[in-house]
């Protein structure tokens, strides 16, 4: 069995851990500094232990799921377990934290790669992007194995990390902002709020699967009659600068992303 450890099980390696425990095809460990929150992992089997180097010492591959200003400290505790000899890797799911951030903490030669997901992954839908470096390349398909229990896996160059973190990591966030807002407008036009919120949900869930076969402009001139009320909407909502509001998200988050590896 592949023995699989996180270190940190808040929400990103929470999600990965349970979903791992429900598979039955891992060994796992985990440690947090919160102990209290690594009980309901016990229950589902994993083995949960009070250091984070004991989970390195017993884990051929071990993420590492803590906030990017905790990663360091992290790798510095894990590293008299990662001597390359002994066979282990360690991925960083930590927006910002470079591969070279994380090698300079750990032995020479140790094997180090690079995860961004997303919280879809807590149920099944997420996506992930991954990297490595020399060392960790012939492990990027076992990670990328572990991953596909959560959702969609893509290999991508490290120099793309940061904007990937901005479009996809954060993404949820983005569209949960937009439901909000379509479900205040429907309710500002008198729609109660529960029949708003079912409405936006659904369409929100039915574009995502007409999104899997078609560009984004086919389903948008389907449902753009000429003449009609998406057209109308189109043109307000572009006069107030909806795209623009967007591509200035995406690079704020990516600037904020670069920042974060210190
Ligand atoms: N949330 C998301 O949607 C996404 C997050 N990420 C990345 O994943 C990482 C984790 O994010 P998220 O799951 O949201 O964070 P959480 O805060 O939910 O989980 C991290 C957990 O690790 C604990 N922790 C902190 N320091 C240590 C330590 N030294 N040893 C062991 N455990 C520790 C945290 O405690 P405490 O709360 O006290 O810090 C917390 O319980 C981040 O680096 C983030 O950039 C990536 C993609 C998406
Ligand atoms: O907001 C953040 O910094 C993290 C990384 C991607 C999603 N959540």
């Amino acid at each position: 069995m592949q023995k699989v450890g996180i270190i940190g099980v808040g929400k990103i390696g929470g999600s990965l851990l349970l979903r791992l425990a429900e598979s039955g095809e891992f060994e796992l460990s985990a440690s947090d500094i919160h102990k209290e929150q690594l009980g309901a992992f016990e229950k589902a089997g994993v083995n949960t232990v009070s250091s984070n180097l004991e989970v390195a010492e017993r884990s051929d591959l071990v993420f590492v799921a803590v906030k990017p200003w905790d990663v360091g400290m992290v790798m510095e505790e894990i590293s008299p377990a990662m001597i390359p000899e002994g066979g282990k890797a360690v991925a960083s799911v930590a927006a910002g934290v470079t591969i070279s951030n994380i090698s300079d903490r750990l032995p020479a030669g140790a094997a180090v790669l690079r995860v961004m997901p997303n919280v879809c992954a807590s149920v099944g839908l997420g996506s992930a992007v991954v990297t490595a470096n020399d060392a960790g390349r012939e492990r990027l398909g076992e990670v990328m194995g572990i991953f596909r229990h959560v959702g969609d896996v893509m290999e991508l160059p490290e120099r793309l990390f940061d904007a990937a973190t901005a479009l996809h990591g954060s993404g949820p966030a983005y569209v949960a902002l937009f439901a909000d807002a379509l479900i205040q407008a429907g309710v500002r036009q008198g729609i109660p709020r529960d029949v708003a919120r079912r409405l936006v949900v659904e369409t929100i869930g039915g574009t995502a699967v007409l999104l899997k076969d078609r560009s984004a402009h086919q389903v948008r001139d389907e449902v753009m009659t000429p003449g009609g009320t998406t057209a109308a909407a189109f043109v307000a909502m572009e006069k107030a600068g909806f795209v623009g509001a967007v591509h200035d998200g995406i690079e704020a988050a990516t600037e904020q992303a670069r920042g974060l590896g210190g």
